[in-house]
Parts: structure tokens; C-alpha cells; sequence
């Protein structure tokens, strides 16, 4: 999908009431200073979109970004922030909890976890609580810059194993620096939200409506479809004029039997005489 538009919709502090949105919704979830904020504007190719600081601590809030009027991006504030006093960070947690649980249009929740430390307790905890919720966490696995491309596997294997991953659980390998894994990341998120309110995936022909198709995929869509006309009339002509010459066929066949027909005639007459 391409980002047309993007707008900060609505912001929740711990008092608000949640919203009711009619669209579909993904979340980020993750320890303070992952790197939720960064990948949000990595995303939606936009640098200062969603607030990043190396303070962690930065996003106390949970921020609804709706792209392309075709659903939300959801940044939650980060857990873990040692800082912030025990009050603070319990009226935190309960908000994150209340929205991961109620939000009847979440579809996916994202947990990122920084590729260079083990997933931590509280890591292990969300991953957990998120699975409980019914949904399956995709790990992105942050800041894969800060490390060598050879040592990626090892710390991507140790990640699995802590959390206890299966073999089928996604995790991508990501950096906002280097833009690593973020065309699979979109693939995901489009996956999520390009649906209808019934679920069913949307066709080419809504998504050309809606225009978040890339002005090459909507080229080769046209294309395809042009094509598919062509080889449809093609089919027709070679139809019709199979059946020609079957037509054809058939009445040369009935010619030369009647030709036979009459030279075996002849044949017994001259025999007879
Ligand atoms: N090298 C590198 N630094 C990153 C990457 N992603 C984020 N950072 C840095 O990490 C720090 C925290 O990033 P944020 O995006 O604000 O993290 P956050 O998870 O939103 O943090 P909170 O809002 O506190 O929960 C910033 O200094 C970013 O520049 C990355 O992929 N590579
Ligand atoms: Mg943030």
C-alpha cells in the first residue's frame, strides 16, 4: 500500500475513553526505547510523524494514526520505563491491558523486541498475555543495524527460543536506520488492514478505488486485465472459426460420400449390363 495520507487521529491518555473506530487496527507493543515510534515513521515514510526520543519514555500515551482512511496504526506507550514512578507505570499497563483486550477492531499486534538483548521477564509476559488475548504476536526484532549482518541468525534463534516461538511464528529482523524488513512488515500490515468489514481481502478494483495501489501496481493491473481481454477475444475468433471449418469439413465430407455414393452406382449399372 502506499501512504497517501496519514493523520494523528486520536490520542488516549490514561483518563480518556477509548475510541470506537470503524476501521480495522494493528498495534505496536514493546519495552520503552525499542524503537516503536521509529518504525511507525519508517512505515509511513515520514520522519517526524510519530515523537521518538532516545529518552525512553517518550510515547506515554496511545496514539491512533489513520492511513489513507483505511485503518489505524496504534503506538503504545512502552512498558518497562524505569523511571517513571510505580503509579504511573500501573495506570500505564492497565491502559495498554484495556485496550489489547477491548479494541474490537484490533486484528494484530506487533511486539518488538531489541535483536541485540534477550527478550526481557516483562517481554516474555506480554508475549504471553497477547497469545492469551487470542492473537499471535509477530516479533520484530529492532535496531538489527547495531548489529553485524552475520550475527542476525544467532540473536534471531535466541529470541525464538526465550519466548518460545514455533517454527510457523513470524519474526522479522528490522531497522528503521537501514529500512531492513520493512517491505515484509508492509506486506503484513496490508494484509491486516486491505479487508473488507466481512474479512474478505479486498479486490484490485477496491484498492484502485481507494488509491493505495503503487502506480506501477495499478499499471500492471490494467495491463493484466487488457490482456486477459485480448486472449478472451482471441479464444472467441478462434471459436467461430473452428466451428467454420468444422461446418466445412463436415459438408465436404457429405460431398465426397455422395460423389462415392454415386460413382459405385455407375459401377453396378455398367456390371449389370
Ligand atoms: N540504530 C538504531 N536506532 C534506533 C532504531 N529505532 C529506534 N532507534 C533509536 O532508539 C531510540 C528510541 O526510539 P523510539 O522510536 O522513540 O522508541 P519507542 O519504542 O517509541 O520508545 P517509547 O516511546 O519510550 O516507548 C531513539 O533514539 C531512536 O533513534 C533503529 O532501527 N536503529
Ligand atoms: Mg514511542
Amino acid at each position: 500500500m502506499v501512504i497517501k495520507s496519514v493523520e494523528l487521529e486520536t490520542v488516549c491518555g490514561v483518563t480518556s475513553v477509548l475510541p470506537e473506530n470503524t476501521l480495522f487496527e494493528v498495534a505496536f507493543a514493546g519495552k520503552s526505547n525499542v524503537g516503536k515510534s521509529s518504525m511507525i515513521n519508517t512505515i509511513l515514510n515520514r520522519k517526524g510523524m510519530a515523537r521518538i526520543s532516545s529518552q525512553p519514555g517518550k510515547t506515554q500515551t496511545i496514539n491512533f494514526y489513520n492511513i489513507n482512511n483505511i485503518g489505524y496504526l496504534v503506538d503504545l506507550p512502552g512498558y518497562g520505563y524505569a523511571r517513571a514512578n510505580e503509579e504511573i507505570k500501573a495506570q500505564w499497563g492497565v491502559m495498554i491491558e484495556n485496550y489489547l483486550h477491548q479494541s474490537a477492531k484490533l486484528q494484530a499486534v506487533f511486539l518488538l523486541i531489541d535483536i541485540r538483548h534477550e527478550p526481557s521477564e516483562n517481554d516474555c509476559l506480554m508475549y504471553d498475555w497477547i497469545n492469551s488475548q487470542g492473537f499471535k504476536p509477530i516479533i520484530v526484532a529492532t535496531k538489527a543495524d547495531k548489529l553485524k549482518p552475520s550475527q542476525i541468525n544467532s540473536h534471531v534463534s535466541r529470541i525464538r527460543q526465550i519466548l518460545g516461538m514455533g517454527k510457523e511464528d513470524v519474526l522479522i529482523p528490522f531497522s528503521s536506520e537501514t529500512k531492513l524488513g520493512k517491505n515484509e512488515l508492509m506486506d503484513l500490515i496490508d494484509n491486516y488492514l486491505l479487508r473488507n468489514p466481512d474479512q474478505t481481502p479486498m479486490t484490485k478494483e477496491q484498492l484502485i478505488e481507494r488509491k493505495v495501489l503503487t502506480a506501477r501496481e495499478e499499471k500492471e493491473y490494467i495491463l493484466s486485465k487488457q490482456g486477459e481481454k485480448k486472449e478472451k477475444t482471441k479464444k472467441e475468433r478462434w471459436k467461430k472459426i473452428g466451428k467454420e471449418t468444422k461446418a466445412q469439413r463436415q459438408k465436404k465430407a457429405d460431398k465426397k460420400e455422395q460423389k462415392k455414393a454415386v460413382a459405385r452406382k455407375h459401377k453396378n449399372k455398367i456390371k449389370n449390363r
